[in-house]
């Protein structure tokens, strides 16, 4: 189980002078949404959590440790990453994708276990594509391709999981089952942070969001405070209609 903290952390978004240091603590056991229209810089915040961006300024620490002080194996065992576009670079089969979510835990030029194997597999039934393991990526739809990315994660097992736009290509039967997942992980006691646009599922499946303005702004916090009708017209300069179903809140856009 891991903890993601930043300090300050200052997001490098390119043309873009200024913006709020973020103090986040994502905990074990803790869903966060991340909300902003397109642009805001919700995917660049996401991979500077994950390293893979440096930021302006501030850091993000892992379980109290600096994550440029940490290992890239190490990180990968920590943190987990859903990509929001998926670009295959060599051809593979669906079981060997979901294989190199085990990667962070074999040593260099060890072969995957039986274990390995069985982790994979299960990964795999759990998102549906059991029947799939031996066809190539390249032939999935978009929805079977992010079910893979989200089963070599769950292969993966970090303790953090960063998922950008996670029920994107999704039918709604698959993007609850995805939430429910998500959720299943955190109470597990892994930490979840997602992009989302549909504020509806951030409202029911998310405890704390972090919201992101296009200049910079950002405020953060649990969702029963954030999800303020206000604010979110303000955050998608869109005027909103919200009502109350089956105890969750939901939103619709008023043209
Ligand atoms: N390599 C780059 N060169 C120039 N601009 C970039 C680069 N990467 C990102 N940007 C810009 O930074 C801004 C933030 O991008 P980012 O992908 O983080 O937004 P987002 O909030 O995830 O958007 P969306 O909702 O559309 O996915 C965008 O205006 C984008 O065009």
């Amino acid at each position: 189980m891991s903890r993601l903290e930043t300090h300050g952390l200052v997001i490098d978004v390119p043309g873009r002078s200024g913006g709020d240091p973020l103090d986040l603590a994502l905990l074990p056991g803790q869903v966060w949404g991340v909300l902003g229209p397109n642009g805001a810089g919700k995917t660049t915040l996401l991979h500077t959590l994950a390293g893979l961006r440096p930021s302006r300024a501030g850091r993000v620490e892992v379980d109290g440790v600096p994550l440029t002080r940490l290992r890239r194996r190490r990180v990968a065992q920590c943190l987990g990453l859903v990509f929001q576009e998926h670009h295959d670079g060599f051809p593979a089969t669906v079981e060997e994708t979901a294989l190199i979510g085990r990667h962070p835990w074999l040593s260099p030029w060890q072969m995957e276990t039986a274990e390995d194997l069985a982790l994979a597999h299960c990964a795999l039934a759990r998102l549906d594509l059991a029947e799939l393991g031996g066809r190539q990526v390249a032939t999935l739809s978009g929805g079977e391709r992010q079910r893979l990315a989200i089963a070599t994660l769950l292969a993966q097992e970090p303790g953090v999981w960063l998922a950008d736009e996670p029920t994107n290509h999704l039918d709604l039967h698959h993007q609850v089952a995805v939430m429910r997942l998500l959720d299943e992980q955190a109470a597990g006691g892994r930490a979840v942070m997602m992009c989302l646009h549909d504020l509806n599922l951030a409202a029911r499946w998310c405890d704390h969001l972090l919201l992101l303005y296009p200049s910079g702004e950002a405020c953060w916090g649990p969702t029963d405070r954030m999800l303020v009708p206000a604010a979110l017209e303000r955050l998608y300069g869109q005027r909103l209609a919200s009502a109350e179903v089956e105890g969750s809140r939901v939103f619709v856009a008023v043209p």
